[in-house]
């Protein structure tokens, strides 16, 4: 059996990750060896197998020991520890959440069910580094991915509503509470049905202005919104912004680059991701058409008609959160013309966004 490390497992995109792998039986095909940057010599924890004990998740020796590693500790860590264990002779694989290698030329982003075909020509030419892509472009492939893989798409300009969970635990948090200190200013007057909106909405915008915790969002969450996520480029991109066109033709192996640009947008929802698509098709195809295509991407697209009733009961989070669903709808033809397109595209960022595309990567090495 495969000695696989795993570091980063006991973090939030770790125990999507550990949640998952238990689900799929993995543990049962790896022989697992659980990493730590701050408990090294602790009890592992037994997720069906017993893993001894944690061991210190920078002693390059006892990673080097593994014949596969997957962290989930974030971009820090891969930036310290990875060169020093390359260059420390090792030649496993390293399965990667964080983006800090992804845009490197010796390492592929996978997306298996888009982009098997970019998987296995590096495994064949012997790349070693499998990185998970970003969040939004992941869930975005996963939706478009049939229209993407028939060489439809002339460029897609993305408009993207993110969650919360793409900050981390305290981001999570700082959200909730946010929503108890509104609905605490005002609980009195909601409990009594004559009390005036007007006054209640005054309180609020008052508590939202001054009371909401603001130390990770850097801004109220609750309540509101953040039009920008990630660092600022010196172009007016946000660093999430760039990410979609970067990402996606690397994923995809394009060609010739397909132009993927729009505004990244924080909202409050807790962990799923949405973006409203502007999509240009190379060509005038009929609806039917396109929605057949859009349901050959893959076995995870959730189909959502172009109608009202079912479009508020299934394209939302309350639907998608937890589940590995893909929800596509609003698709319709815009008044630009025929070959222009809309999408709302949603997926739990935890699962296809982060944890799921790694554990699958370790099931393709396993089978090879
Ligand atoms: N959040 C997201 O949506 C996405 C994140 N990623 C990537 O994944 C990386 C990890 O993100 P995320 O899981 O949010 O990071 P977390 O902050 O939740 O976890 C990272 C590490 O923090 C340490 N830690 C310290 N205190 C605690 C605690 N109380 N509970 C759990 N862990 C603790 C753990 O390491 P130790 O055991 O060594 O102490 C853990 O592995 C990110 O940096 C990013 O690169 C990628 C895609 C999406
Ligand atoms: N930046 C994403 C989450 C994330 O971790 O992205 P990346 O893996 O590209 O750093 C978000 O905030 O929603």
């Amino acid at each position: 059996m495969k000695r696989v490390g795993l570091v980063g497992w006991r973090g939030m995109v770790g125990s999507v990750l550990m949640q998952r792998m238990q689900e799929e039986k993995d543990f049962d095909v790896i022989d697992p060896v659980f990493f730590t940057t701050s408990q090294a010599g602790q009890a592992a924890p037994n997720f069906g197998k017993d893993a001894g004990t944690l061991q210190d998740a920078n002693d390059i020796a006892q990673l080097a020991a593994m014949d596969v590693i997957i962290s989930c500790q974030g971009g820090d860590y891969t930036t310290e520890v990875f060169p020093k264990l390359r260059a420390s002779g090792w030649q496993g694989y390293w399965i990667d959440a964080a983006s800090t290698l992804r845009m490197e030329d010796n390492a592929v982003i996978v997306l298996d069910p888009v982009n098997d075909d970019v998987i296995q020509g590096a495994l064949a030419r012997g790349v070693k580094n499998y990185i998970g892509g970003n969040c939004t472009n992941s869930i975005m492939l996963m939706g478009m991915g049939g229209l993407f893989k028939a060489g439809l798409v002339d460029w897609v300009s993305s408009m993207t509503y993110q969650a919360a969970s793409g900050g981390g635990a305290n981001h999570m948090r700082e959200l909730l509470k946010g929503m108890g200190v509104v609905y605490n200013a005002v609980a009195d007057e909601l409990a009594t049905p004559a009390s005036a909106i007007l006054d209640i909405d005054k309180k609020v915008a008052h508590t939202i202005s001054n009371d909401v915790p603001t130390e990770f969002f850097g801004a109220p969450l609750a309540g509101g919104l953040i039009p920008w996520i990630d660092k600022q480029l010196d172009n007016g991109q946000s660093k999430e912004e760039w990410k979609g066109q970067a990402e996606v033709n690397k994923i995809l192996g394009s060609d010739a680059t397909i132009p993927v640009d729009g505004l990244c947008v924080r909202i409050g929802a807790m962990r799923c991701h949405s973006l409203a698509l502007t999509i240009k098709l190379k060509k005038d195809l009929p609806l039917a058409e396109i929605e057949s295509i859009i349901k050959s991407g893959n076995d995870w697209v959730k189909w959502v008609p172009n109608d009202r009733e079912v479009t508020v009961k299934e394209l939302i989070p309350a639907q998608i959160t937890g589940k590995l669903d893909i929800g596509v709808g609003r698709v319709r033809k815009l008044n630009m013309g025929p070959e222009y397109i809309s999408a709302f595209v949603i997926g739990d960022q935890l699962l296809w966004g982060a944890a799921e595309p790694l554990r699958r990567m370790l099931r393709i090495l396993l089978a090879k």
